[in-house]
């Protein structure tokens, strides 16, 4: 297994690109599902995750070919409809298949992803909404085992927010028989990068990016080509990471539009931000960062994807602030590995209570999940000394080439065995 050692203490300088968007990959790649044929996907990440669902779709007799950031896919139709536990256990998203292998093939097996560090992550509303659309659904050792005649489409009320949710009901509904309505629906920009994709192949759909969404089921869909959004929790990390080092960077493809509630943050803490075009930031932070209090939402509030990494930038901001995460209940994992590093950080029911501290100490510490990872990496640039991060396949699940990246902007960072 690979770790990261981190020599702290470079201010980072120069000119960064986003990456693609994983979380709306994703569901794009799942998608492809609903047709046969060929599909080029640009502006994927080469990401972990990416290769994993790959994996999945060439069990499902989809094949993929990923060069640099383009993918092209061959649906080759057929009748497998199995997500097995070896691929879901890796990565959660798997559960995206349901929706379009249920529409599209009429059966499904999938392996129930199981909660991970950040929480149990039940998946009761894709199935409370798949069986409204007349599928028959049994948990049986350990899987999710549908089938149906054609879906049917019919109201859907989420009890609660949720992202893959929506993307799975509105894939299902994308070739059901007659229209889905779903209500309290999620609105974040993957969701409507993937509203966007299904209307390319062929599907009408209202009220996309508003909580109530109305889908067109269509009997034949068409392949198509696409270019994913950029990644906004990327584009926030990188800015994280110049500011948090005092540095000058130049940040392309920062999606600003998906962005406003955190940029906000940003200036609140006096993080510099100069606008150089549309999609194109300048980063400067000369002055020592001031604390604010965070409380993550649904989109448009603050990400709770982004709530590790600002939580590292308070570590060392002058004040106290107050980090209150509404959306996963176990997500303060990094908690325990950032005090190592020296922060003063204190739990309170869902709020970590920081104090800003003048400086943090390299350590060996844990990587427990993909943003806390990041926000290890963030606090590893500043630390005084080296940092090793152990347990690194978490932030490859999620970041493209990202110590390269801060390398080539100047940090210290390498990638070494470690043998755990
Ligand atoms: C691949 C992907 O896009 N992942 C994102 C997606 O995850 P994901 O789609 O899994 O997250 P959800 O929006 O579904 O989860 C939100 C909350 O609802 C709960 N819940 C969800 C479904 C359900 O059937 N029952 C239930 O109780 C979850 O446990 C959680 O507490 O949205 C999250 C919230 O923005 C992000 O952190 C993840 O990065
Ligand atoms: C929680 C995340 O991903 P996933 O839903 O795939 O676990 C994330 O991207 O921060």
């Amino acid at each position: 297994m690979e770790k990261l050692v981190i020599e702290g203490g470079y201010r980072l300088s120069g000119e960064v690109e986003v990456s693609g968007s994983k979380n709306a990959s994703l569901p794009i790649m799942a998608a492809t599902i609903l047709a046969e044929g060929d599909y080029f996907i640009d502006n994927v990440p080469n990401l972990r995750d990416v290769r994993t669902l790959s994996k999945l779709l060439n069990l499902l007799n989809i094949e993929t070919e990923q060069k640099q950031n383009s993918l092209k896919i061959k649906n080759n139709g057929g009748n497998s409809f199995e997500a097995p536990y070896e691929l879901v256990k890796t990565m959660r998203a798997s559960i995206l298949v349901l929706g379009p292998l249920l529409g599209r093939r009429g059966k499904a097996k999938v392996s129930l992803p199981g909660g991970c560090a950040i929480g149990e992550r039940p998946v009761d509303q894709h199935i409370k909404a798949l069986k409204a659309m007349g599928a028959k659904i049994e948990i049986e050792h350990g899987y999710i085992i549908a089938e149906c005649e054609r879906l049917k489409g019919t109201d859907i009320y989420f009890d609660l927010v949720t992202v893959t949710g929506t993307e799975n009901i509105m894939m299902a509904a994308a070739c059901a028989e007659g229209e889905t309505t779903i209500y309290n629906a999620a609105i974040e920009p993957e969701v409507v990068d993937l509203g966007n994709f299904l209307r390319k192949m062929g599907v009408k759909i209202e009220g996309l990016g508003t909580k109530t969404v109305k889908i067109y089921g269509k009997e034949t869909l068409s392949p198509t080509n696409y270019r994913v959004m950029n990644d906004r929790i990327e584009a926030a990390t990188l800015i994280c990471a110049a500011a948090i080092t005092g540095g000058d960077v130049k940040i392309l493809g920062v999606p600003k539009n998906c962005l406003t509630t955190v940029i906000e943050k940003f200036l609140e803490i006096g993080v510099e931000i100069e606008d150089i075009d549309n999609e194109t930031v300048r980063i400067l932070s000369k002055k020592k960062l001031k604390a604010a209090d965070i409380t993550t939402q649904v989109y448009p509030g603050f990400p709770t994807d982004l709530q590790a990494q600002f939580m590292a930038l308070m570590t060392v901001a002058e004040g106290v602030s107050v980090v209150t995460e509404n959306i996963f209940e176990n997500r303060f994992m990094h908690v325990a590995e950032l005090k190592r590093m020296g922060a003063n950080i204190r739990l309170k029911d869902r709020s970590a209570i920081v104090t800003g501290v003048e400086k943090l100490s390299g350590a060996h510490v844990m990587a427990s999940d993909l943003r806390a990872s990041a926000s290890l990496v963030l606090a590893g640039l500043i630390a005084e000394g080296e940092t090793h991060i152990h347990r690194i396949y978490h932030l490859d699940r999620g970041y493209e080439k990202f110590d390269e990246k801060l390398n080539k902007l100047g940090a210290k960072i390498k990638r070494v065995e470690n043998g755990d």
